[in-house]
């Protein structure tokens, strides 16, 4: 249980459940291949049986971190910082991120968009659930969309959510990894017929790096 004192800062957004921190290289979407300092705060309740985090879930089991701390420390790595999770708009963003950019960093997020968006963003990847459908405003304010390819019917879920999300959104498709050899030929495949959509891999498990 958290003291009130602490409790009050996380409602604020003063302080956030922080899991860990790397300097990497983003290894999935539009900016793959590009160093990056990643924030990961626990808390997710969105329940994906293949998550690859699961880890991060609990929010309890994370401490309450000053966003001070935080932002002080990223600002050494890198000038992109990218906010996972977990789901990262569980908690209000806003705080976080005008601290991040009164530092002239880039500030992206991913998230499943399943709650409010909150925060200032240079660019949002979108990665919808079936289990907990994104809010509206995530849709119009998407950089990039990229659904998850689990079984053949989420070529399915990609279109209906390819529908909801603003004309400007780039589309991705990325192998869910513990279904990798046969779902990526099948993406490949779909992606030939349907070129709006791009292939996104999760470069950083074949570079084993976090
Ligand atoms: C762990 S999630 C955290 C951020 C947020 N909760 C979300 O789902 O977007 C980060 C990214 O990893 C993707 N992801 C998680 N597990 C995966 C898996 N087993 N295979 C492929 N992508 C996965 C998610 O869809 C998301 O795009
Ligand atoms: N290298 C690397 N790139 C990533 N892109 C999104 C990630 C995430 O877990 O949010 C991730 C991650 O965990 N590692
Ligand atoms: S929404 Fe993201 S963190 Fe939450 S279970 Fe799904 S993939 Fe994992
Ligand atoms: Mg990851």
């Amino acid at each position: 249980m958290l003291s009130k004192e602490v409790q009050l800062e996380v409602n604020k957004g003063m302080m956030l459940p922080l899991m860990e921190e790397f300097y990497t290289i983003q290894g999935e979407g539009y900016h793959t291949g590009t160093a990056a300092y990643f924030i990961r705060i626990g808390g997710c309740d969105v329940g994906c049986h293949w998550c690859d985090v699961k880890e991060s879930w609990n929010a309890e089991l994370h401490p309450p971190t000053g966003i001070d701390l935080i932002v002080a420390n990223a600002s050494k790595y890198s000038k992109t910082i990218v906010i996972t999770g977990g789901e990262p708009l569980m908690w209000d963003m806003t705080l976080l991120t005008q601290k991040l950019k009164d530092k002239n960093l880039n500030v992206h997020i991913e998230t499943s968009g399943a709650y409010p968006l909150s925060g200032t963003w240079d660019w949002i990847c979108l990665s919808p659930k079936k289990n907990k459908l994104p809010t509206d405003t995530i849709y119009d304010n998407a950089h990039e969309l990229k659904v998850i390819i689990h079984n053949k019917h989420d070529f399915i879920f990609a279109e209906e959510q390819a529908e909801k999300v603003n004309p400007n959104a780039i589309l991705f498709l990325q192998p869910e990894w513990s279904k990798n050899d046969e779902m990526t030929p099948l993406i490949v495949e779909y992606v030939m017929k349907k070129p709006k959509w791009r292939v996104s891999l999760q470069t950083h498990k074949y570079l084993n790096i976090p």
